[in-house]
């Protein structure tokens, strides 16, 4: 069937090449291009196609379905990618196995991953390989039933038996059962524990330990373990998160990762050089959280704007042809500030991406000075993209109307995995006053005269900006945003101060300044991803592209700073607050033209979307009425429970 000719019109309309935009999207010329062969290659292998509509299957079934793919998946591995190439790696598993989770994706966001940073040159010759070549299938193991957050809390001990030179690993409590590790239910048959480390009964803390679960063999759990699944998630139902247990469960000495903290035969206990270091495998995955919430963001939006397109709904000034929904202002403005922020958050996701790649060559060289940092501007970053992409695919679902509400649009599902990630990773709100401690401690440096120890992400917080030009441009709307952040992280800190020289404990001064805080935090990490966004549309050479980039971002500031109004009712009077706003309509019929094709260029592909609403052909209609009656219920046209229930119901009512 040919394309949908509004969807044709809208592409043709586009002012700039779509693959020169993925380009800029996707970091190279040579990532976008691989990511189109690897999509087109996938396309023509029959068995890497759902079987069914994942929506129509049951856990069981989706379960079953990702690791039949897995399985032909590891028949093609070498031949699709380059398999040293996280990115390739990344893109081939979300094309076959979307989004919904598998048996695998713990296996390489974490146990991999921990196995690089954590264990010793001899344990990664141990382990590593046969995790890469997916001989084993591994998970992380942390959270336990009692305690996700706070990590000083886990009861799982590991004593260390000096006599016999092994770790027993017991789990002493209902509430130290590990409670939610994606993959540890069926599929994985080694962990990455996360237990106490207890020598001659001193407890030296979380640490990470290597633990076989189950048989190699028989995939039989181990004497000693008890393990299972903790049953159906929001969403995620094609991973199995579980739960595990230890009784008097002995592992060898070498077993505990080592490459930091180590522990002698003799039972000595050798310091790591941070504190925290044992936390990284946490860090990792944060940083790569604004790039994968920024894709969750996009594959929204490519829904709700192509399905905007070819939805038409009321009239405007021609009364003989309805509009397409898409030149409605309200429309607009509920889309188009979402597309700017997913284009800023994989922006970020690079830069994060590339930062925590340097921390790890810098640790492995002994040098961690770069920590704090990092888990800093990373805390706060995975706090406000997956909020804020919650927001924006909430918005999108009902930009559909009635079919947004269809598991045909597939939206709720995507919404389902998205803000799994205000919790997983990091519970938000703990993880936003992980940023204010860092802020709250900059502020103490300006007030002890080290303004100019600051780094270059705080140093706005020493200025002084009490008036804007009101020539607005993005720098200028940067400004606006440092005055709101400055005021706030201030305001917060000065009220934490006062709070604790009233004669408050620490504990409760900070307690009772918190929700001020998270908001210092919530505006410093917004001002971060603007200024990264301007950064990067100033990198761009194409000049049709970042002619569109530099509209997206007008959309984007002023947006954002209306958004923050309350913030900066200090700086902006409200005449210039209604500029800002007029600008903010002006920069949403500019972008109109170009909103499939911004859209489009995410080349998120139709196997990986799986949403009737949202296909590039845009033949949304005859291809729901096909999806509906796909349905199950379809099958026959009288079910068992009207005969059975109903039918004598109404039989009865009759008499
Ligand atoms: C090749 C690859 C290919 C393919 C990949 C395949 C498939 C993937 C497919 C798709 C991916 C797509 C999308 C992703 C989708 C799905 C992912 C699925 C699931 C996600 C998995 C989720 C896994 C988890 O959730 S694991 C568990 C996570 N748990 C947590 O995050 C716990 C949160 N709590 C903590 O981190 C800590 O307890 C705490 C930080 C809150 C507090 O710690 P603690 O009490 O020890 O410290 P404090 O007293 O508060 O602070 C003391 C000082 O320490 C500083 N600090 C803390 N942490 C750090 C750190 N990490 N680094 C540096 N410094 C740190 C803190 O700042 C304090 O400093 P100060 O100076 O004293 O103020
Ligand atoms: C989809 C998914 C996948 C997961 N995968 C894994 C995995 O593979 N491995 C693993 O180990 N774990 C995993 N987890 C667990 C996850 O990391 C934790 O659930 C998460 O860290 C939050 O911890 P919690 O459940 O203890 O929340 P809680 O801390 O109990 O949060 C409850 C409330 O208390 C508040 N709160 C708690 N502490 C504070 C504080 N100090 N200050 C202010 N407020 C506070 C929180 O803000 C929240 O509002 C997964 C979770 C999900 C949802």
């Amino acid at each position: 069937m040919s394309e949908n000719p509004d969807l044709t019109n809208e592409r043709a309309s586009g002012t700039f090449e779509t693959n020169a935009m993925a380009a800029v999207i996707y970091g190279s010329e040579k990532f976008a291009q691989r990511r189109r062969e690897i999509t087109e290659a996938i396309s023509k292998i029959p068995e890497f196609q759902d079987s069914h509509p994942l929506v129509f299957m049951s856990r069981e079934e989706k379960i079953s379905e990702a690791c039949r793919k897995l399985a032909v998946l590891s028949n093609y591995w070498n031949s699709l990618i380059d398999t040293s190439d996280e990115e390739e790696a990344l893109h081939l598993y979300r094309e076959v196995l979307g989004l919904e989770g598998h048996p695998l994706a713990l296996h390489e966001t974490m146990f991999i991953p921990s196995l690089i940073a954590q264990a010793s040159d001899e344990q990664q010759e141990k382990w590593l390989g046969r995790a890469q070549r997916r001989e084993i299938i591994g998970c992380y193991a942390q959270t336990e039933m009692g305690h996700g957050t706070n990590l000083r809390a886990l009861e799982t001990t590991a004593t260390f038996d000096i006599s016999t030179r092994e770790f027993i690993l017991n789990s002493p409590t209902i509430t130290s059962l590990k409670w939610w590790p994606g993959a540890l239910g069926k599929s994985a048959n080694w962990s990455i524990v996360i237990a106490n480390l207890i020598i001659k009964e001193h407890n030296y803390g979380p640490h990470p330990f290597m633990v076989q679960l189950r048989d190699e063999k028989s995939h039989e759990p181990l004497p000693g373990i008890t393990v299972g699944d903790i049953g159906p998630k929001m969403a995620f139902n094609g991973a199995d998160n579980g739960f595990l247990g230890f009784k008097n469960y002995r592992i060898p000495r070498e077993n505990m990762l080592m490459r930091h903290s180590k522990v002698t035969s003799d039972g000595s206990y050798i310091k790591p050089p941070h504190a925290k270091i044992g936390y990284s495998s946490m860090v990792k995955v944060r940083s790569r959280m604004a790039m994968d919430q920024g894709l969750f963001l996009a594959s929204a939006l490519v829904i709700a704007v192509r399905y905007s397109a070819v939805r038409r709904q009321g009239y405007l000034e021609d009364k003989s042809r309805e509009v397409k929904v898409l030149d409605y202002q309200t429309q607009q403005h509920r889309l188009f500030p979402s597309i700017a922020r997913a284009y800023a958050f994989i922006f970020c996701g690079f830069e994060t991406i590339r930062l925590y790649d340097q921390l790890l060559i810098d640790v492995q060289n002994g040098n961690t000075s770069g920590m704090a940092d990092l888990h800093a501007l990373t805390s706060g970053l995975k706090s406000v993209v997956t909020y804020q992409t919650g927001e924006g695919i909430e918005q999108a679902r009902m930009a559909c109307g009635g079919h947004g509400y269809s598991m045909a649009s597939y939206i709720s599902e995507i919404y389902g995995v998205a803000i799994g990630g205000c919790t997983y990773e990091g519970e938000n709100m703990v993880m936003l006053l992980q940023l204010a401690r860092y802020l709250v401690k900059s502020i103490e440096m300006i007030q002890n005269g080290k303004s100019r120890e600051l780094g270059p992400m705080v140093a706005y917080l020493a200025e002084n900006e009490s008036e804007i030009d009101l020539n607005l441009g993005p720098n200028e709307y940067l400004k606006v945003f440092e005055y709101a952040a400055r005021n706030q992280t201030w305001r917060a800190t000065e009220k934490f101060q006062k709070l604790r020289n009233s004669g408050m404990s620490n504990e409760e001064a900070w307690n009772q300044a918190s929700v001020e805080l998270t908001r210092a935090s919530r505006l410093h990490t917004r001002l971060y991803i603007m200024s990264t966004f301007i950064n990067h549309v100033g990198s761009i050479v194409d000049q049709k592209v970042k002619g569109v980039l530099i509209d997206l971002l007008n959309v984007h500031v002023t947006y954002e700073v209306m958004d923050i109004g309350i913030y900066v009712q200090g700086l902006l009077s409200s005449n210039q607050m209604d500029l800002i706003r007029n600008q903010l309509y002006v920069s949403l019929e500019t972008i109109r033209p170009n909103a499939v094709s911004l859209v489009d260029s995410f080349q998120i592909s139709d196997m990986q979307l799986r949403s009737v609403l949202g296909r590039r052909d845009g033949n949304v209609y005859e291809n729901l009425f096909k999806w509906a009656k796909s349905s199950p219920l379809n099958k026959t046209d009288v079910l068992p429970s009207v005969t059975q229930y109903l039918k004598p119901m109404m039989e009865k009512s009759k008499l």
